[in-house]
């Protein structure tokens, strides 16, 4: 069993020798250090949300009300944060979200591979997503051990899904993470005034590139005419997914299915009835709909909808405090977004590895505190909501 909080007496001890962290080890110095360290255009980016970026502040500021309470004489030497989903059991509940620009996020331009890499090293699962610098099979190969999950950008060509899914499936990911927000890109104000779209430059689009039924569709391979590939992916990128296309979804895999978007209690039910294996609360970090509720105010409702089945949660983690709240609300594995991405901007794998672990001991240290031996006991423990 890992002992996450060992990385904090790392840390003193290399103090002690003079040696201070590379990456900061908070999210206000991490996100100050990488937006001097990253490109303008791709800082807007990672950095920036919808509108006036309300929904993703208020992702990370419900965080503060919430509240939990210390329990005391209760054995907590070694904590146990080990999870279970899907008949894998998994060292702690933190994975890293979906991010897909991750490629780059890494001055060289393989930002993907170094987060690979960082799951290898930290045992935390990454969530590959379809929008990747380097192939999804270079990528699942990166992982070693560590169990990956693929994130679908479904196409509106019913054959490139497929195809997609099925290349997944082929390279090992355990799961099919379905993302139901995004089928058209959110009003994004930074990205606006500066007028630029990664993917529209031909930024991540490896898989779409290295794809037999995407290269069918084009007179000339994407090396010969990037733009025409640019302008052949524009059109099929976004498919508008209904609860019609459940059945066809749940019949491309028979892998797990995952659900990503999911922030009503009904359209939880619902996704569970049509065959998904876990839902996915998430607004999607605040970058496609302001004006909405932070979604750790929504991850309760969704979690008494969803009975036995598991729910993901992701949107506004800082902390190691954050994902243990999101555990005691009820979420059974928590997804990690900017913070990593900021991590590889400044430090590539290793830099991710420690905001990674970083989190991880905080966490393990709050349940040592807090006398709380395992995540059952978080969960048992649960979290009041102040006034
Ligand atoms: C730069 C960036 C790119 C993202 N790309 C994807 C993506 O390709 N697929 C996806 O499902 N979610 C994507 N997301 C959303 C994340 O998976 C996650 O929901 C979000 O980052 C959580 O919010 P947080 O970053 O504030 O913690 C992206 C988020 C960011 C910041
Ligand atoms: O930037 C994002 O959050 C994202 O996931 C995305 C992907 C493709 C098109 C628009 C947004």
């Amino acid at each position: 069993m890992p002992h996450y909080g060992d990385y904090q007496n790392a840390i003193y001890g290399a103090g002690l020798a003079g040696v201070v962290p590379r990456v900061p080890v908070d999210f206000a110095t991490l996100e100050r250090r990488a937006a001097a360290a990253l490109p303008a255009s791709t800082l807007d980016y990672v950095q920036g949300g919808c509108g006036d970026e309300r929904t993703q502040r208020v992702n990370a500021d419900a965080f503060h009300h919430w509240g939990m309470t210390p329990r005391m004489m209760v054995d907590c030497t070694t904590r146990d944060l080990s999870v279970e989903l899907f008949g894998t059991a998994f060292p702690s509940p933190v994975f890293m979200a979906p991010i897909g620009v991750t490629g780059i996020c890494t001055q060289d331009g393989h930002g993907d591979l170094a987060a690979a890499r960082a799951a290898a090293e930290t045992g935390v699962p990454l969530m590959a997503s379809t929008l990747s610098n380097d192939p999804l099979e270079t990528v699942a190969r990166q992982m070693d051990d560590t169990p990956g999950f693929f994130q679908l950008y479904t196409p509106k060509d019913p054959d490139l899904a497929a195809s997609l899914v099925g290349r997944a499936e082929a390279a090992g990911y355990k799961a099919i993470v379905v993302t139901l927000d995004t089928w058209v890109t959110g009003w994004r104000p930074r990205d606006l005034n500066t007028g630029n779209f990664p993917q529209l430059r031909g930024h991540v689009l490896t898989n779409y590139f290295s794809d037999p039924v995407f290269r069918a569709r084009l007179a000339v391979p994407p090396e010969q005419d990037p733009a025409a590939a640019v302008r052949h992916w524009m059109g099929v990128f976004g498919k508008v997914l209904t609860w019609a296309d459940l059945p066809w979804l749940r019949s491309l895999t028979k892998l797990p299915l995952i659900l990503k978007g999911i922030c009503h209690p009904d359209d939880a039910r619902r996704a569970i009835d049509g065959g998904a294996d876990a839902i996915y609360c998430s607004n999607h970090g605040g970058r496609q709909a302001n004006g909405g509720i932070a979604a750790i105010d929504l991850l309760p409702g969704v979690v008494a909808a969803a009975g036995d089945t598991p729910v993901l949660f992701d949107s506004g983690i800082r902390s190691g405090t954050d994902v243990v709240k999101a555990v005691a609300l009820g979420a059974r594995m928590v997804g990690v977004g900017r913070p990593y991405s900021y991590g590889l901007a400044l430090d590539g794998t290793a830099g991710a590895a420690h905001v990674l672990r970083c989190i991880l001991a905080e966490a393990d240290l709050l349940m040592a505190v807090n006398g709380y031996p395992d995540l059952a006991a978080v969960r048992a423990a649960g979290a009041q909501r102040l006034p």
